[in-house]
Parts: structure tokens; sequence; C-alpha cells
């Protein structure tokens, strides 16, 4: 995975026993992100396989009143998540002593926000149709299993679509982050104003129009919004967020949606009328004629293309009528040449390089108890996309899987749970009495291995038309 693990030291100051029990499970080996709720570690198991984890550690809310109760036992259920295509959560930590939480996930080494910056700067083109397919066919795919699962993200972007590393999953993508954001509130309320930035470039266009109630067909916009930035390595709808109030009529960014798909109609969107934000945006239109400039030019499509067709029904404005997840991965562009595979950085044809995307970069001088910075952090900083988001300021997720939970000995203040009856929870008690789908099993989603055409016959097809 090009984990650079034997370059890079472990800078936590404190000996082994000052530890807690659990974190002596792991070896740190630095800071690696910054978002909305905390940081991201990278630490290596010390047993063998010395696997790389990426660790989140929770901050403190404003009120300091910590993580409740009733999130950690939402997190509990997040651990029986299991799916190819999800970031497996294998651990939960929590400090009892001041409610913070530590959640353990398996470490992904690239991401769609760094692999399509470095193409977009380094590269000078875009991403094979393979690996877009592939990257697309796989986020469809784990996101089908979500929402089978009851479970909406509400925040995707391409910072929470992991891709593996060097390894068995080499090529595999992932979404982090799903579930939290929820638990959360996110991502209209962050728990700390730590200065980072929260991107509503793929929030949906009844969230911005002010709609209280979400539906899986938020993570649907979002996808549009991902597909057509594999395809053109630029955000496509690119607004400024407006901060005055809890949640503030986002003129700009529905500005940027309307110049490209034009204005949404009454007629097509019969509920648009009874969405809060309905009267700002009539006054505002009022002032302003669209033009559209028409989807197909912005990302460079046929009109008649296949791919068109599937990325304008993701970016349909009647969230009713956007296509789910299970349909999309029915759609003819996944049925045609080239079919999608597993591992998504293949070279698409014989004579094509592979291309070698950076390893992320790692501040080995941020302590982890403390998550203190020794020195300034170094050599973890990246541009974003869209220019404006360093390190410091690209937005934060929330967390994921894994199974049962035991609770193991507190030391220094801090537990890990791993049995579900001592989240508060009853394990014998499906999933779906407790507002949760049973996981389908694992080997009916799993991506079937190269070429042989995802989603065609010998797949077990998804969940047919799931709107949460
Ligand atoms: N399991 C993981 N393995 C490797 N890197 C990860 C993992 N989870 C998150 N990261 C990386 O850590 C960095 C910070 O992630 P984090 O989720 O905290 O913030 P974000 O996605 O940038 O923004 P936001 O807070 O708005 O979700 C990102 O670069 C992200 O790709």
């Amino acid at each position: 995975m090009g984990d650079g693990s034997s370059t890079r030291s472990n800078s936590s100051n404190s000996s082994n026993s000052e530890k807690p029990e659990w974190l002596q499970q792991y070896n740190l080996v630095g800071k690696i992100g910054e978002g909305t709720y905390g940081l991201v570690f990278l630490a290596r198991t010390k047993t063998q396989p010395k696997r790389p984890i990426a660790i989140k550690k929770f901050k403190q809310s404003k009120d300091g009143d910590g993580v409740s109760p009733t999130a950690i036992r939402e997190i509990m259920l997040l651990r029986e998540i299991s799916h190819e295509n999800v970031v497996k959560l294998f651990n939960v930590h929590i400090n009892f002593a001041d409610m913070s939480l530590y959640l353990a996930f398996d470490y992904a080494e690239y991401d769609l926000y760094e692999i399509i910056r470095h193409h977009r700067d380094k590269v000078g083109h875009s991403l094979n149709q393979y690996t877009v397919k592939s990257l697309l066919w796989q986020l469809l795919n784990g996101l089908n299993y979500l929402h089978s699962n009851w479970i909406i993200h509400r925040d995707l972007k391409p910072s929470n679509i992991l891709v593996m590393g060097e390894g068995e999953e080499h090529g595999i993508m992932k979404i982090a982050d799903f579930g939290l954001a929820r638990i959360f509130q996110a991502p209209l309320k962050p728990l700390s104003d730590n200065g980072v930035v929260v991107t509503i470039w793929y929030r949906a266009p009844e969230l911005l129009l002010g709609s209280k109630h979400y539906t899986s067909a938020v993570d649907m916009w979002a996808v549009g919004c991902i597909f057509a930035e594999l395809l053109t390595l630029k955000p496509l709808f690119q607004g400024a967020e407006a901060k005055s109030s809890q949640n503030p009529f986002q003129v700009d960014q529905l500005d940027k949606i309307f110049k490209i798909l034009g204005h949404p109609t009454v007629d097509k969107w019969p509920t648009l009328a009874n969405l809060p934000h309905w009267q700002s945006d009539l006054q505002h239109i009022q002032a302003h004629k669209y033009d559209s400039a028409g989807l197909h030019n912005v990302v460079h499509l046929n009109l008649k293309s296949p791919a068109y067709d599937l990325l304008s029904k993701m970016l349909e404005y009647d969230p009713l009528k956007r296509i789910t997840a299970s349909q999309a991965l029915e759609h003819e562009y996944f049925r045609m040449d080239p079919l999608p595979g597993r591992n998504a950085f293949v070279a698409s044809q014989p004579m094509e390089k592979n291309v070698n995307y950076p390893t992320r970069p790692v501040d080995t001088n941020t302590d982890f108890e403390g998550t203190t910075s020794i020195n300034p952090p170094q050599g973890v900083a990246a541009g974003n996309v869209a220019g404006g988001h360093g390190m410091g300021s690209r937005t934060m997720p929330r967390p994921m899987v894994a199974h049962n939970m035991q609770r193991m000995q507190p030391q220094g203040g801090v537990m890990a749970y791993n049995f579900p009856a001592q989240a508060g929870m009853n394990p014998s008690v499906p999933m779906q009495q407790r507002g949760m789908a049973q996981p389908h099993q694992q080997q009916q989603q799993q991506l079937r291995r190269k070429d042989p055409g995802m989603g065609m016959s010998g797949y077990a097809p998804p969940n047919k038309n799931r709107r949460l």
C-alpha cells in the first residue's frame, strides 16, 4: 500500500505504561488529516499481520458534553455493517472521563479527492473510462448496501470515498464516514468550530431549499456530482456557503446549480413549492434569468450517451424521481465496454501505463492522545481540487463498521466495546427490529472479480428501488 511504515516513526511521547490499554494495541505513525469533527491518525496494529489503521479522534463539542450515550449506541450498530465497498469500523474506544470517542477503521491509502487532484495538477489528463466506471459502480454498490440497511450517508464527497492501496484489495473503493452524519447532525451542525470548511457542493437541492427531511436521494445527488467531477476533474457546482443562520438560504450554491441545469419547475417537481426556502427562491429568481448551460456541455458528454443519461438521472431535481442506487447499478452504462472491475486502477488498454498516485502524507509531529501539535505540521497540507481547502481546511467526516462488541477492562478511563449488550443493546434482536435491516450476505454483495461485467447475470441483484 505504499505505507512507508519502515520509514515513519512512532512519535507518541507516552511510554507504554502510561497508555490506556486500548491504545497499546497500536503503534502510532502520525496524523493524516483533520476534518469538522476531529483528527485522523495512521496507526499500525502491533500483532501480526501489522495492519494499518485509521483512528479518528472526535473532539469535544462546544458545550464540552462529549458524545451522548445515544450516539454511542448508534455507533455500535454501525459496527454490524460489513461490505466490500464500505470502510470497516473494527473498534470503538470511549474515554468515559470526558466522553470522547476514538473510532478505528481500516486504512485506505487513497481517496477520490487526492486522485482527482493528482490527475488535474500532475497527470494532466482525465481518469480512464474503465477507472471512472469501476469507481462509480463500486460507489453505487456500497451505497445500495447502506441504503438497503436504512443508512443514509448524508455527506458524500470525494474525500469520503477511499481507495485501497497495495495488497489484496488494491484499487477497491470504500465509502467512509457513513452513518455518523445523522448521529452528529452533519453536515448542518459541526460539533466544533475549528475553521474547517464544510462543503456544500454535493448537497442536494431539496436540502438547499430547506427540506428537513433526508432521504437516500440526497446521496444519489452527491453521487451525480462526484461522477461529473471524475469526468471533468472539477467540482460541478462550486458554490460559496452562506452562514448567516442555522439553515440559511444557500443562494450561491443554488445559483451554480440553476446555471447548469436550469431552474426547477413545479410542473416537474410538484412538492417544490412546499419547501421552506421556496419564497426566498422565488424572490431570488425574479431578479435572475437562467439560461441553462446544459449539463452535457459542462461534462462533455454526448446527449445520447448512456453516461449522460445516467448522470442526468442522478441529478434529477425531484428527489422522488431521482434514480436509486439499485436502479443505477442496472443502467446500460455499466453493461457496455469497458465493463467495470474490482481493481479500479488497472490500465484500460494494454499499452496504457498505470498512474502512480501519491501516498498520504503523514505528520509525525502530532501527539496522539493529546492531539497537540508539538511542531507545526509538515508535509500534510494538500490543496483542494477547487482551491481553498488545505489540510486544515479540508472538510471532515464521521465513521464506519464492525461486528460483535466487547467491553474491555477500563484502563485510563477508556473502554472499547465489542458486545452489543454492553452498548445497551440486545444482541439477539435482529437489526431490522432495531431500525436497521440485516446486512446482506457479504458474498452476495461482493463485486465479481474483474471484467465479467459486474451487475450482470451471475451477480446477485441488488435490492430494488429502495428509497428511505
Ligand atoms: N479509513 C481511512 N483511511 C485513510 N484515510 C482516511 C480514512 N478516513 C478518513 N481518511 C482521511 O483523513 C482525512 C480527514 O478525513 P475526515 O473524514 O476527518 O475529513 P474530511 O473527509 O476531509 O472532511 P469532513 O469532516 O467534512 O468529512 C481525509 O483526507 C480522509 O480521506
